[in-house]
């Protein structure tokens, strides 16, 4: 007998990457576009492209799904992790801006259904961050640690998700708490760098998809480490990588680097 499709829904799905990630399910084998929702309503329509409805509330939405994939806006990951857990459908969290309650919500969800949520889907960047966390565990305090990104003049929060996951992979590898070290902008007359500081700047303009660089500094010289986004269909295609994952594992949180499997250094 032939084997069901997986029924994917998404939140957000009239933005940038909810139509990359309707594209690429539309294309992928073993896969259905189920629903989305998104801010403005527009209930009883259509996803361009698909016979695919635009649902009108959140609950109906993963009724209706095996796994949503949310790509929204900083505010709601609390209300939809719940959907997520009344539902028992897997839910993939690609929205960043998240706050400390966004992710015990995600936490507490794990505990029923599958939740994947990574602050960026690429490999490249997953494969940065365990590149970021080796190399910070190698070099010393003497060795300053900046993390740089540029994005969109759309883009709403930051730092980026992507540059909190390297500043978090850089304080792993010093062993160290990120909040402690962390200074996420500067102005003023400040002072000197203190030593052990992980330090973010954030730029912001055009039509840039995504570009980080870590930067590692010592007196005499200077390793930078840097990764740029292409395109977006890259994150959307990443993002059901995780969908066909948080599919079929149990529950739990789960992260991008679970669906890889990367492992460096024995880590
Ligand atoms: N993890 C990853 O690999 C990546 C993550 N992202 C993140 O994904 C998110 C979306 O990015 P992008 O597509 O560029 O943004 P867009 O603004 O283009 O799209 C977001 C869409 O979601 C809608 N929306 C906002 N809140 C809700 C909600 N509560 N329920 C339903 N729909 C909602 C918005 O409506 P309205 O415009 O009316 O507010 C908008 O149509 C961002 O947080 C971004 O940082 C982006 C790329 C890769
Ligand atoms: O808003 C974006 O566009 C992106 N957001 C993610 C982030 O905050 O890191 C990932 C990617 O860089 C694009």
């Amino acid at each position: 007998m032939a084997e069901q499709a997986l029924r994917v829904g998404i939140i957000g799905c009239m933005g940038r990457m909810g139509q990359a990630v309707a594209a690429v399910v539309t294309a992928a084998d073993g896969l259905v576009l189920a629903g989305g929702i998104d801010r403005a309503g527009n209930p009883g329509q259509r996803l361009a492209g698909t016979g695919a409805p635009i649902v009108a509330d959140i609950a109906g939405l993963f009724e209706i799904s095996d796994v949503v994939i949310d790509f929204s806006a900083p505010g709601s990951t609390a209300a939809h992790a719940e959907a997520a857990t009344v539902a028992a459908t897997a839910l993939v969290v690609g929205t960043t801006g998240l706050t400390a309650s966004d992710h015990a919500a995600l936490d507490a969800a794990g505990k029923s259904t599958a939740i994947v949520q990574a602050g960026n889907f690429s490999l490249g960047v997953n494969l940065l961050m365990a590149l970021t966390e080796e190399a910070a565990r190698v070099l010393g305090d003497d060795w300053d640690i900046d993390i740089l990104e540029m994005h969109h003049r759309h883009k709403v929060d930051a730092p980026s998700g992507t540059a909190l996951m390297l500043g978090e992979a850089a304080a792993k590898g010093r062993g160290v708490d990120l909040d402690t070290v962390a200074c996420k902008a500067r102005d003023g007359v400040i002072g000197e760098r203190p030593v052990g500081e992980i330090g973010f700047a954030t730029l912001r303009g055009g039509a840039v998809i995504g570009e980080h660089e870590v930067i590692f500094a010592s007196d005499s010289e200077r390793l930078v480490l840097s990764h740029k986004a292409e395109n977006r269909s890259l994150f959307a295609k990443g993002a059901v990588v995780a969908a066909r994952f948080a599919a079929t594992v149990p529950a739990g949180r789960y992260s991008m680097q679970d669906v890889l499997k990367l492992q460096l250094g024995g880590q």
